[in-house]
């Protein structure tokens, strides 16, 4: 079973932000990383993709993907950042192929997926904010790597599209491992196989989305929490 192992700390420079932090992600798997704000989510995904250079090791079916030149880390791992607007002159279509390893076909195959391909003509900027975070994930896609890390993929999306994106990230997560940063917990609790919640830096619990209480969700951020079930599902309500 091929799997990202990782245990890893991570300062700028005196303070510490990322403690031992450590964990497996296992093919075919979808892991929500959730925790309040500041909590360092951004910057372990930042340290996993090579962007930041942590202590420790994170090694991919036995590679240390920290020792790797980045073209063949690019290979093995992608990373969608936190939506923010491009500035460049390019159209979808051109955006999502950037992607060092994207083929015509899959650029076709992800832009279809997120619903662009219509549009794949058109200038990047004259998507909307969660239509842009559309090409991310397509980008991503059409990258075809074996690890794809997402930072709050949803957090520009409309009910609908969110929905639809955590979709296809599950589809996404049946051939690879797919590690999503999530601060919407109901989505987390829907679609992820596995929650790992980071509190100042440290892993503070980990789970099945069954296994989640309301005590440790009002413990870290602060809030009276339940869980509800609704047909089958459940339901955090935050507040009341
Ligand atoms: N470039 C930087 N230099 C110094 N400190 C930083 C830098 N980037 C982030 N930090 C600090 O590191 C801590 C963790 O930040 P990070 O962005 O990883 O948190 P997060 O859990 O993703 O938060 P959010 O949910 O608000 O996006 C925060 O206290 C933040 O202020």
């Amino acid at each position: 079973m091929k799997a990202l192992e990782v245990k890893i700390s991570f300062a700028y420079g005196e303070r510490d932000v990322l403690r031992e932090v450590e964990f497996t992600a296992e093919r075919g798997e979808l892991l929500a990383i959730i925790g309040p704000n500041g909590a360092g989510k951004s910057t372990l995904l930042k340290c996993l993709v090579g962007i930041l250079r942590p202590e420790g090791r994170v090694t991919f079916d036995g590679t240390n993907l920290l020792e790797l030149k980045p073209r063949e880390r690019a290979k093995l791992i992608t990373y969608v950042p936190q939506s923010s607007f491009p500035e460049f002159a390019f159209t979808i279509e051109e955006f999502v192929e950037l992607g060092t390893y994207a083929t015509k076909g899959n650029v076709e195959e992800a832009l279809k997926r997120v619903g662009l391909w219509e549009r794949r003509n058109e200038q990047i900027t004259a998507l909307s904010g969660g239509e842009y975070q559309l090409a991310l994930i397509a980008r991503a896609l059409a990258q075809g790597s074996e690890v794809v890390l997402l930072d709050e993929p949803t957090s520009h999306l409309d009910i609908n599209r969110a929905l639809e994106i955590m979709e296809l990230l599950k589809g996404m997560s049946r051939e690879r491992i797919v590690i999503a940063v999530l601060h919407d917990l109901n989505l987390a609790l829907r679609y992820a196989d596995r929650l790992m919640l980071l509190h100042n830096g440290q892993k503070h619990w980990e789970g099945k989305p069954e296994e989640l209480k309301p005590e440790i969700i009002e413990e870290i951020y602060g809030v009276k929490a339940r869980i509800a079930e609704v047909d089958g599902h459940r339901v955090l309500l935050a507040g009341i």
